[in-house]
Formats: structure tokens, sequence, C-alpha cells
């Protein structure tokens, strides 16, 4: 498993130690989402940023690899479920590890919706894409969420912390979560786990200062990096809204960095 671990350290700026990945997934999910509809548009954006990773399903990562940065992790979406499913949180697996890699992707990545009663099926799911990426030699990111019917709370700590240590337990590489905003239980919970910890976003937030505040908290708790999407993308000004994100992640001077994209060394 050390090959899958050297692919892991090339997600992780070399300075900072941490990573920014930007997910442009969406489109499975909530169709022309403002802000995510022109994803070239968008690979061509963050050339001029600090950014280590993107998220693309099978169709965009067929089609635009080309314009991924060099230097950039490519990770491919094996899940998908649309907002108007019955139940809206259900998930399953749309590619295999073996096309994502066949198309190029350095890694995979598969979510799920913990707590539920859809749970058994995904998290079979998982279990399943973990073995086919590990025989292959690649890394995984598990993007685990509490989400259901019966979830009161879906940042409740007891629950994220579950969520994280459910993604180590059945081998992923990456644990990406929610910040459920106890810093305790979080920061205990990342030192328990052997896979880095990354903070998603979800729905975009109207108070961008307060994102990044929290960003700012989990980051300090333990967490490794972002996984966050809409809450860049769908700002006013997306270009601005990455550059504060990437300040928040990496510090001040990887802020706007041209071609930063291209300069972590491949190991
Ligand atoms: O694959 C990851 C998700 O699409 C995260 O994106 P988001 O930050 O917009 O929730």
């Amino acid at each position: 498993m050390i090959g899958c671990a050297r692919k892991v350290s090339r997600l992780f700026d070399p300075q900072s130690g941490r990573t920014v990945i930007l997910p442009l997934d969406h489109g499975v999910g909530e169709g022309m989402l403002p802000g995510i509809e022109n994803i070239p548009g968008l690979l061509a954006m963050i050339r001029d940023f600090s950014v280590q990773g993107v998220v693309l399903n099978k169709g965009p990562l067929r089609t635009c690899l080309s314009e991924v940065p060099p230097g950039l992790q490519v990770v491919g979406q094996l899940s998908g479920g649309t907002r108007h499913a019955v139940p809206p949180y259900a998930r399953s697996l749309v590619c295999s590890t073996h096309e994502a890699v066949r198309l190029g992707a350095d890694m995979v990545a598969v979510q799920v919706n913990m707590a539920n009663d859809l749970e058994d099926r995904m998290l079979a799911d998982l279990g399943l894409a973990c073995d086919d990426a590990h025989n292959l030699g690649v890394p995984i990111l598990a993007i685990i969420q509490p989400k259901g019917d019966r979830i009161v709370n879906e940042m409740d700590p007891s629950l994220i912390c579950h969520c994280i240590r459910l993604g180590a337990e059945l081998g992923a590489d990456l644990v990406g979560v929610p910040y459920s905003g106890d810093a305790k239980s979080f920061s205990r919970t990342c030192e328990a786990v052997s896979p880095p910890v990354l903070i998603t976003g979800g729905p975009s937030r109207p108070d961008f200062p307060s994102f990044l505040a929290m960003v700012g908290q989990a980051l300090a708790a333990g967490a490794s990096g972002t996984c966050v999407g809409r809450n860049v993308l769908q700002q006013g000004d997306p270009r601005e809204a990455l550059a504060r994100l990437v300040e928040a992640v990496h510090g001040e001077q990887a802020a706007q960095a041209p071609g930063s994209g291209e300069a972590t060394p491949p190991i």
C-alpha cells in the first residue's frame, strides 16, 4: 500500500502540508447549477491558484482531462444521485474504479450518506470501491455525511466523528466530512484515525466570511484541507472566493500564485 500513500502525498502542498480540492462534479446531482456550468472555464480559472486537485465525473474526465492544469490530481467521482431521487439522499456507484483510472483519474471518490434506510447499500458500495481502488493501487476519498429522514442534526458532533471513523475503518485513504463545530471531538477523532480528514462544503451559504471562519476552525482542529465547491464557485466573485479559501488553507503567500498548480513536484 506504499504506492497509495505516495499518491496521496501528491495531493498535499509541500509547504503548507494541506490540500485544496475543488469538486466539479455537481452536474449529476444538480444539473445546470449556477457557477458550475462551464467545467473547462473553471479548469482554466484554477490555474492561477494553489489548488491541488479536482473531482470530476466520468464524462468530463473523458472530455476535459487535457484541460486540467499539469500537477493537479484528478479525482474520479464514482457515486451519483440526483436531487430528484426518492429519497434524495440516495447515492449509487455510477462508475467503476477501473473506468475512472482508464480515463486518467489519479484517485477516486465515493459519497456515502449514512444513518438512513439505504445505508446498507451505500456502505457496500464504499467497501467494494475501497477494495477495487486498492487492487488497482489508487487512493480513494470517502465523502461521508449523516443524512436521512431520522437525522435531527446533520452536524451532531458524534455523528460527524462516526463518519470519519467509518471511512477510516473501511479503508479510505482520505475522508471528507462536514465540520461539526465541536473542536474537541473533531480533533480527537482526526488524531485517532490514519487518513487525512478534509472538510466538505455543502450548499452555498450566504455569509462567506463565516464560512471561511468555519474552515479556519476546522483546520485548527485537525482537518488537512478542503473539498469545497459550491461555497466558492457560487459566490459573486468566484476568483476572489477561491483566493480567500486558498489563503485560509495554505497561508497568505499561496493565495494567488500563478502557475502554482504546476509547481507541485510529482513524487
Ligand atoms: O464531491 C464532493 C461534493 O460535490 C462537494 O461539493 P460541495 O462543496 O459543493 O458540497
